[in-house]
């Protein structure tokens, strides 16, 4: 079956968190539509351009996009931007049920509000292997006053501007800034409207004894969140479209990037309400999400401490593949590549860096100037596999990573061979400081084969990995001063990135991408080109 939508995306006054600003929404809304389909469908998306003077594309969250690598919605990858006033048709498979995301990749457009939810339904009399009687989807998100363009140039600026701490949660594209907070009284006395609808809380009604399913997912540009509703237990069951052996919670611990089903049960005191919380962990920020109607009858729940990263690994060690759904990875890998997390600065920037590398996209996208064979448009020279000297290398101090590069050079790996890759993370350029990093896949699921603490012994630390029921994601978080462990098979012929999901890291260089098989990939459409080296590839 063929779905199809037909999107208007443009900017738009709106006051998520009832501060007035502009957003990009998708027919009126952000978050966009849902995308519902049923495996095996065709999703076919008809985005037109409406945001004037901007560029746009928009990426499939989890999509792999066999058959179709031209359709991932990466800009400077896989298509030349949708230029202002241009329609551009997304196409692709959804071939496995589950819970996917779709937002904008380009520049920093999606913490201007480009992203929505994707449920993949179960083929007709196929059933998942737990039981519910309703089905929502939310999606968490941390939002910010300053427009994206101040917070792109302050990444790219000398002095560095960081944005900060968000002034908001979003659930479901809900959240209550204190407009008393404001710094300065505005001139506009629409700026700030406390009693605007569209910052109404988000609540759900529920049915005592029934059970919920929540999707739940995040989209936050940079905030790692903790996620409960008072009083109840969870039971997660579904992580980035695949079952997890159950596992119950008080609260969630969720990525940027990541998406989880859980389970609750509506079996607490039926005539009050409880409070759905979600707090920021692994960075000291204070912004949670108050509501203003029908207030539980006591305060919230205080959120877990946000330094503490044990409980944050022990979640991340608890998920398993579920029985019955377990794929279990190649015994071994082709080839092991150790990813250096660190931030850098190069000539006086801010950057994020892999081996010493910072990413930077060319103007003609990878996937055409590869096809084409237009040796010119990026570097040749493979990067490394590993730091020269990982051995040596500190984790637990400030970088002095004087010898950091730019480049747009690209990891080239053989078709249908097995890789793994070990992300570890590092101190970042201030003392005693190391963030949380949630690295994302494009075209693929990969086994998390282990997370450790501290530096990674390659001698020692593979032969403690999950073999057995390794969970399988798209996106995996790195925890501050440790490593986390990942394997997949280089099986989907394209050009794929792999990034930190972190909007401003990303812009910041924390990225890399994979070319598999690219020999492999049919005839491209000519709708992907018309930028860069290929403006006159473009045929009518
Ligand atoms: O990329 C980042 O920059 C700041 C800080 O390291 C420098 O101000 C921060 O917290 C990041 O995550």
């Amino acid at each position: 079956r063929i779905r199809r939508y037909k999107w208007d995306v443009k900017y738009e006054f709106k006051s998520p968190d009832c501060y007035k600003k502009l957003v990009i929404i998708i027919n009126g809304r952000s978050p966009g539509p849902s995308i519902l389909a049923q495996q095996s469908d065709v999703v076919v998306v008809e985005v037109t351009n409406g945001l004037v003077t901007e560029n746009l594309a928009i990426h499939w969250h989890g999509i792999r996009q066999i058959g179709s690598p031209w359709s991932d919605g990466t800009e400077g990858v896989t298509q030349c931007p949708i230029f202002p006033g241009d329609t551009f048709t997304y196409r692709f498979v959804v071939d496995r049920p589950g819970t996917y995301l779709y937002h904008a990749h380009y520049g920093m457009q999606r913490a201007a509000g480009l992203y929505g939810s994707i449920q993949v339904s179960l083929p007709d009399g196929m059933a998942e292997p737990f039981a519910y009687d309703y089905d929502k989807s939310i999606i968490l998100n941390d939002w910010y006053h300053k427009s994206t363009y101040e917070q792109a140039a302050g990444l790219s600026s000398i002095p560095f501007g960081w944005v900060g701490e968000p002034q908001s949660l979003l659930i479901q594209g809900r959240g209550k800034f204190n407009c008393s907070k404001l710094a300065s009284p505005t001139l506009d006395p629409t700026a700030c409207n406390a009693t605007s609808s569209e910052c109404l809380p988000y609540v759900l009604t529920v049915i005592p004894g029934k059970t919920y399913r929540l999707r739940i997912s995040s989209m936050t540009a940079l905030s790692a969140l903790s996620f409960q509703i008072e009083g109840h237990n969870m039971t997660i069951v579904e992580a980035d479209g695949h079952y997890v052996e159950p596992v119950v919670a008080q609260n969630l611990f969720i990525y940027s990037g990541e998406t989880y089903s859980v389970l609750i049960k509506i079996d607490q005191e039926p005539s009050r309400n409880y409070w759905i919380m979600t707090n920021i962990v692994s960075r000291n920020a204070t912004a949670t999400t108050p509501p203003g109607l029908r207030v539980p009858p006591t305060g919230p729940p205080a959120g877990p401490i946000w330094n503490d990263v044990a409980p944050r690994l022990a979640q991340s060690l608890a998920i398993k593949a579920r029985q019955g759904y377990i794929h279990t990875p190649p015994p071994k890998s082709d080839r092991a590549i150790v990813f250096l997390n660190t931030q850098n600065k190069i000539d006086g920037y801010f950057h994020w860096s892999v081996n010493n590398v910072s990413f930077t996209l060319p103007h003609t996208p990878y996937l055409i100037a590869l096809k084409e064979n237009l040796h010119h448009v990026f570097d040749q020279s493979p990067p490394p596999d590993r730091l020269r000297d990982f051995t040596n290398y500190d984790i637990y101090r400030v970088a002095n990573n004087t010898n950091a590069t730019s480049s747009n050079a690209i990891y080239r790996l053989k078709f249908n061979t097995t890789v793994d890759i070990i992300l570890q993370n590092a101190n970042t350029l201030t003392a005693n400081t190391s963030e949380t990093h949630p690295w994302h896949l494009h075209g693929h699921d990969f086994w998390v084969l282990g997370y450790g603490t501290g530096k990674f012994d390659a001698d020692n630390d593979p032969k403690k990995y999950n073999l057995v029921n390794p969970i399988k994601k798209n996106t995996v978080a790195v925890h501050p001063y440790g490593w986390t462990a990942l394997r997949f098979v280089a099986d989907n012929p394209g050009v794929w990135v792999f990034h930190c999901h972190i909007e401003p890291h990303l812009y910041m260089g924390m990225g890399v991408v994979f070319e598999e098989g690219v020999e492999r990939v049919g005839k491209l459409p000519s709708e992907i080109m018309g930028c860069g080296e290929t403006k006159g590839f473009k045929r009518p």
